[in-house]
This record gives C-alpha cells, structure tokens and sequence, in this order.
C-alpha cells in the first residue's frame, strides 16, 4: 500500500511539491512579519491605567503566542497532502493552518489537528474517508526532499500492516536519538490518533505497553485540546504531570516544537509551589504516606492543635485576677469548631470568643453589686472593658495556646518528629508503620510528603483577617483618590468652561464614578496564565494530564483530582511498569475509591520503540513479573540480537565501563541502568573511561548512568542493563524496574551480571 520511489523518478512530484511548499513558506513570512508589526505597535503604545496595562499586556501575549507557533512551524512546516475523491484540489496538512490573503474557502495549509486533517491520520483501505491518496512529504529547511504515495486502493489492502504511513514510520523510529523528545506529528497512528482527538470531558486512563507512544499522545492530546478548546483553557490552564524532573526535561521540547508555551510541566515533587521535595526515602514509608487514611491521619493531627486545657489559665487584666477555666477552653473549641471547617479561618472567631468570655469575668468582677443586685455597668462600659482584654498580651498567647496559627509545613514536621502525637494521630497503624514514618524535625521533605502537606493546607484554610482588612483599607484609600481625582475634574471644569458647548465636552467624570476609576488603579496582574496557576497552590486547572500515572499513591491521587474538579483528565501509564509501592495494580483498585465507575479505558497496543528481539526477552520478564499488564506488539525488527555476559563481582564497573565503551561508539544515545546500591561504582568507573557521562540525570551531553526507578519513561539508542538480579531484589516491585529497564532501548541491549544470570533472561545470547 505504501510506496516510496526513488527519488529520480519522482523528479516530477517533487518539483509540484516544492512549488507549493515554498508558496506555504512566503504565506508564513507574511504571516509572521504582519504579527511582528502587531506586536511592534502594542509595545509603542503607553497605556496609562493598570486596566490599559492589562489589555496591552493581553495582546502582546496573544501575538508573542502567534510568533512562537509560526516559528515553531518553520521546521517541517507541511508534511501531508490528501488527495480526495470528490475534490479537484488536494488538502495539505501541516503544523499550523495558514489562509490564504484573500481568504480563499480552502485554506492553504491544514492544521493537523483540526477535523479537516483526520483522515490524514485515519483512513484505510477499509475505511478512506473519501482519500483516494496520502502523500507524506519530507523536508529539509525548507527543500522538499522526498514524498512518500500510499493509495488506499482496496485491491491493495490485503498486505497491509494497519500502521499509517509504514515506510515514512519505520524511516522515523529507526532514527538515532537526541535525548529529547520529539514530536510524532507527522507520522501518528490511528489508534492514537482515537485518543488524541477523543472527548475533552471526563477522565481517559491510556493503558499501554512500554514505547506504545503513551507520553507522545498525552503530549498530543494536550496540544489538541488547547487547539479545540484555546479560549477556555487559555483562562484555567493545562496541567502536564509526569514521573521526574530528568522526565519533565526530556519531554520538555515536545509541546513548544507543537506552538504550545502555556502548559504548566510539574512532578509530583515539585507540584507544591516554593517547595523542591526531592530527599529519597524508604520505599516502605512512602507506601505507608500515600494511602488513603493519611487523609484521616493528617485531619487528626490538625484537630489535635485545637487544644482543651488540662488546667486552668490564670489571668490578670489590669491588675484583676481573672480564670479562665478548662470548661470555657472546651466551649470555645465546640465555637471555633462549627465557625469554620478550616483552622486558620476559625481562628477570628476563637479570638472573639476568648475575648468575649475574659471580657464577661472581668465585668463581672468590676461590676459585681456588693448587694448581690444586678451588674452596675453599662452596655458602653462592656464594650471598652471588651476592648481592654482584646489588647492584653496575655489574651492573645491564650488564643495562640488554645488555637495556634497553624501552617501545614508544621503541622506534618510536628506529626512526623513526635512518636506520641504520631500514635494519637495514627492509631490505626501498626507500631512498625508508624516508626516507618517517625523521623526528625529537621529531615528534608519528600515525593510522599507532598500530598500530606497539601493535605493539611487544605484543612487549615488561610485566616486572611488581617489581609481582608488591609485589603478594605486600602480600597478606602483608592476610593478617597478617584473621588478627589473627580471633584478636581468637576472643579477645574465649572470655573474654565464658559461656553456651553465646553461644557458638553465629556470628561473622566461623566464616564466613571469613583468605584469605576478606583478600579482601574488597582494592580494589573501581568503574569501569564501558565506563571499564575503554578505558584498557586489553589489553582484548578481546565485539563490534567498525568504521565506514568501508575506510580501515583492514592494521596496522590486526591492532590491531583483537586487540582481538576471538572474531572477533565487524561491518564496514562502502564500497570505493569509500576514500580513505587504506593502506586497501581489495576487501574480500577486505584480510581475507583476516587471516581467510581466514571472514567473510561483506552488501551494502545503496538509498541514503537523497542525491537522485536529485545522484546521477546522483555515479555519474559513481565510475565514472571505477574503484575498483568500488557505486552504491546513490537512494530520492527533490526536483526541485533541483544546479549547477557557474565563477569567476577569485582571486576563489574570496569566491564561496564567497557561495555559501555564499545556501544558508545554506535550513534546515538547510550544508557547505564544500575542498581542503586552499585550506582556510585558504575558511574565512576564509566565516567572515568567515557568523559561526558551523566548522573544528574542530563541526557543530552553523553551517556547517562541512572538508577532503575531514574530511566521510567525515558529511551536510548544503546542500554547496558548492570546486575539484572540486583534490580529485581532491590525494588520493591523488581521484575517491574527489570521490565522497565530492559524496554528503555530502541536499537542495542546489554546486560553485564555479577553471578549467574536470572532465569527469566535465559533467552539472552551468552557473550
Ligand atoms: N506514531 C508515531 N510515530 C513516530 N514515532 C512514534 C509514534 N508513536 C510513538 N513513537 C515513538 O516511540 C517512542 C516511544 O513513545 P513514548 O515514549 O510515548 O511511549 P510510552 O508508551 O510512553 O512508553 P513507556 O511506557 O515505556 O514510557 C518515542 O520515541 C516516540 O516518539
């Protein structure tokens, strides 16, 4: 069905298509150079109220937008045409849609993820579409230098593979690596293409073997979404969330390679705003932190600060003594208590009750009748006795003893140093899963500890009191202004204007009132949508995805389904690469506490990554694994059989440093997977032999030594998979980390053990 001819006899074909590509390319420059002028008048202009500062800074964003997706176009600007049945004109698909001037009813370039470019993805012999021909056109700058025929002529289906475009496919994933990600627009398959462009409501899990192009559709399916929904998610935000910061940056190219800039990339470690969690602790804590009760723990531990006496607190305003006795601790606990579910917001109302109560003793006693009659004072003299006890400093450390402003970083350290308030917190825990979580006050925050303080921040809520008053006063004092600023106007008009006709003349005053021209003084908020959401832990975004989702705890979970309350989520990962203890078997056992039944499946199921011969040893592993996933087909086969050699325990790191070596002179990238307990041997000794080699999980600058749980999502040309038995007994779920290693490489695979080798990797050709 496919056919690339060699290029001489395709003289003719190449010559048509270069003629409109390059008119494509003029249309761009046009294009491009009309926004540059756009943007070049925002700037000149010199807006004079924050109001106009917002608006300029609005445009100025939109058409700096446009310039980064027209430049984003440069590369690779048109890559398809369809040739349809019922119309004389072909349909060119490219990264970006371009009109022509006149604004001709066919546009010039099709973007490929309007309903316009579909077929180009998606039809068949079976099924065409109305495509009588697909051509896939490669360039080079802006030279055309091959086109690649597919007819979907039902005669010719009987030898068809079900990949789109093969050939231009094979030509793609046979290409030696950079150490980012790049984007698959030009060759997606139909399957994903399903789940690109699949409903933006509700939450799709993609299920799919190791290289089935999970990441690159979630990538996709976020550049779709913000292309069909742009103006709705240009407000609210989109959220990429995937396993580690080396992850974020090796996929970091992808969206802005798409004209994408907006989209928030964040792991969980870095999900709260101000906050690097990246300490490494026991897997087994981290498993204990991410389950469902920890909610319940951490709601304990903030009602545990909610103190009641445990005896009375001796007081003296103004030389009275006053008690305040354990019975009113508890009466203003049950106030606070149904004041606010938040702690912090309750404390206001703690405050006035303590004062309320100490200003009622103290009355009392002033006002006692020695005759036993009613109280002398008056309703004016209450109210300024009322005031004494609020300024008394003894009142306020009361109301900090009673109910202590709390932050949530506080509220976790304190739970976790402390063995007793642990167990009141936690008395569900065993003793062991509680010492598992005990550690001092001074230890660095965790991946796991994230959702705890999110957790708690969300029961401590925020006491603005203090905020909102300087918040009124200051919107006093703006009104004050903008009223002067008017009766100046006013003014200075009655005493200039002598004629009438002056006075008809409409100024500032006629069109707003003080509230209107105080508004506009109030401070634009120039930051971009994307910069916003992400220093704001409260922000909920329009779309979430999340990459290797199996990894997430169940409080993980929550953190996240907060942060989309629309429950427009796309998730995608693999049950069977899982590899924390905290995250996933079936995608049911983990959503289902949190969604129910509504969320829906998608799976992907040809792997386009790894070889054939690789992944024959691979299944090997995910069946002796257990964990029920899914192999996905391999698409290609190289013919390299991958290899297993035996060396002394002594001698490991310098064969690795060898072995690594000799791969390191193949093009393309090359990684090291080992244990982490052999990490700091192996990689000093393939540093010392290979200069460039990283362990900061940089990917670009040579090879790249990397524990197992460091290379999730990740691919190399070249793998050497160090210890296989010490990975499996290692991790937590091992023959997952294995499976996870071994389908990192895209060409080569090596393995170097210590000791015999597993019997799972028996079908390794002995070196
Ligand atoms: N349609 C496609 N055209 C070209 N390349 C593709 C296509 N689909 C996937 N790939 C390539 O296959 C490789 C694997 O894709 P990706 O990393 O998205 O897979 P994954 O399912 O997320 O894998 P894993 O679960 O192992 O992390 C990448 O190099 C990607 O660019």
């Amino acid at each position: 069905m496919s056919t690339v001819r060699p290029e001489a006899a395709h003289a003719a074909d190449l010559a048509t298509e270069q003629h409109y590509v390059s008119g494509l390319y003029t249309r761009l420059d046009e294009v491009r150079a009309r926004t540059v002028r756009r943007l070049d008048e925002q700037l000149a202009t010199v807006p004079h109220n924050p109001q106009a500062i917002g608006e300029r800074e609005a445009q100025v964003e939109l058409h700096t937008q446009r310039i980064v997706a027209l430049d984003a176009a440069e590369s690779g600007l048109c890559f398809g045409r369809l040739d349809r049945r019922d119309a004389d004109a072909p349909r060119y698909i490219g990264r970006i849609g371009l009109s022509a001037e006149d604004g001709d009813e066919e546009p010039l370039l099709v973007d490929w993820r309007a309903p316009a470019a579909q077929p180009f993805y998606t039809a068949t012999p079976l099924h065409d579409l109305g495509v009588r021909r697909r051509r896939h056109i490669r360039t080079r700058g802006r030279t055309v230098v091959s086109v690649s025929d597919e007819t979907l002529d039902l005669d010719d289906a009987s030898g068809a593979s079900g990949l789109t475009g093969e050939a231009v496919l094979l030509a793609e994933l046979n290409a030696s690596r950079t150490g980012r990600m790049s984007d698959i627009v030009r060759t997606i398959q139909a399957e994903q293409d399903r789940i690109i462009r699949a409903d933006a409501g509700g939450v799709v899990v993609v299920q799919g073997g190791p290289g089935t192009g999970k990441t690159a559709v979630a990538l996709h399916r976020a550049a779709y979404l913000l292309y069909t929904h742009r103006e709705r998610l240009a407000r609210s935000g989109l959220l990429v969330v995937g396993p580690t910061p080396t992850f974020l940056r090796y996929i970091a190219d992808v969206l802005p390679s798409l004209g994408e800039t907006g989209v928030v990339l964040a792991d969980l470690g870095g999900l709260r705003p101000g906050l690097r969690a990246d300490a490494v602790e026991l897997p087994e804590a981290a498993e204990v932190k991410g389950r469902l009760a920890m909610a319940e723990v951490i709601a304990a531990a903030v009602r545990a600060r909610q103190a009641v006496l445990d005896r009375p607190v001796e007081l003296e305003i103004d030389g009275t003594p006053l008690r305040f006795t354990k019975a009113d601790a508890a009466r203003v606990r049950s106030r606070a208590r149904s004041a606010s579910r938040l702690h912090n917001e309750a404390r206001p109302a703690v405050a006035r009750a303590v004062i309320g109560l100490v200003a009622r003793k103290y009355a009392d006693t002033l006002g006692a009748n020695v005759l036993g009659g009613a109280n002398l004072l008056g309703e004016g003299d209450i109210a300024a006795l009322r005031r004494e006890v609020a300024a008394e400093p003894a009142v306020h450390r009361l109301v900090d003893r009673l109910w202590p402003r709390l932050t949530a970083e506080r509220v976790v350290t304190d739970l976790l140093a402390s063995p007793a308030r642990l167990a009141a917190a936690a008395p569900d825990l065993s003793d062991g899963e509680r010492a598992l979580l005990h550690r001092p006050a001074s230890a660095p925050w965790t991946v796991a500890d994230v959702p705890l303080l999110e957790e708690a921040d969300e029961l401590l809520g925020v006491d603005d009191s203090a905020h909102r008053a300087h918040a009124r006063r200051e919107k006093q004092r703006r009104l004050r202004r903008a009223q002067d600023t008017l009766d100046q106007l006013h003014g200075s008009r009655s005493q200039d204007s002598e004629t009438e006709d002056e006075s008809e003349e409409l100024s500032a005053g006629d069109l707003l009132d003080a509230e209107g021209l105080a508004e506009r003084h109030e401070v634009a908020d120039t930051r971009s949508v994307a910069e916003r959401a992400a220093a704001d832990r409260t922000w909920t975004y329009g779309h979430v995805i999340v990459d290797e989702a199996q990894e997430l705890s169940a409080m993980a979970w929550r953190l996240l389904l907060r942060r989309c309350p629309t429950r427009s989520m796309t998730l995608v990962g693999d049950v069977a690469q899982t590899g924390s203890a905290a995250g996933a078997s079936s995608w049911a056992e983990v959503l289902t506490p949190h969604l129910g039944h509504h969320w829906r499946l998608e799976e992907l199921t040809v792997n386009y990554r790894t070889p054939a011969e690789i992944m024959a040893v691979a299944d090997e592993v995910l069946v002796a694994g257990g964990s029920g996933g899914t192999a996905a087909q391999a698409v290609r086969s190289t013919g390299v059989r991958p290899w297993a050699q035996r060396v002394d325990d002594a001698d490991l790191a310098d064969a690795v440093a060898e072995a690594a070596a000799e791969f390191d002179k193949e093009d393309g990238t090359l990684a090291v997977v080992v244990p982490r307990s052999r990490l700091a041997a192996v990689a000093g000794a393939v540093g010392a032999r290979l200069p460039g080699t990283a362990t900061d999980g940089e990917l670009t600058t040579g090879p790249a030594v990397l524990a197992p749980e460091a290379v999730k999502g990740l691919e190399f040309d070249s793998v050497l998979v160090v210890d296989p038995a010490g990975i499996v007994a290692d991790g937590v779920r091992g023959h997952n980390d294995l499976y996870v290693a071994l389908t990192r490489a895209t060409q080569r695979l090596g393995v170097v053990h210590p000791g015999d080798l597993p019997p799972v990797l028996a079908g390794l050709e002995p070196r």
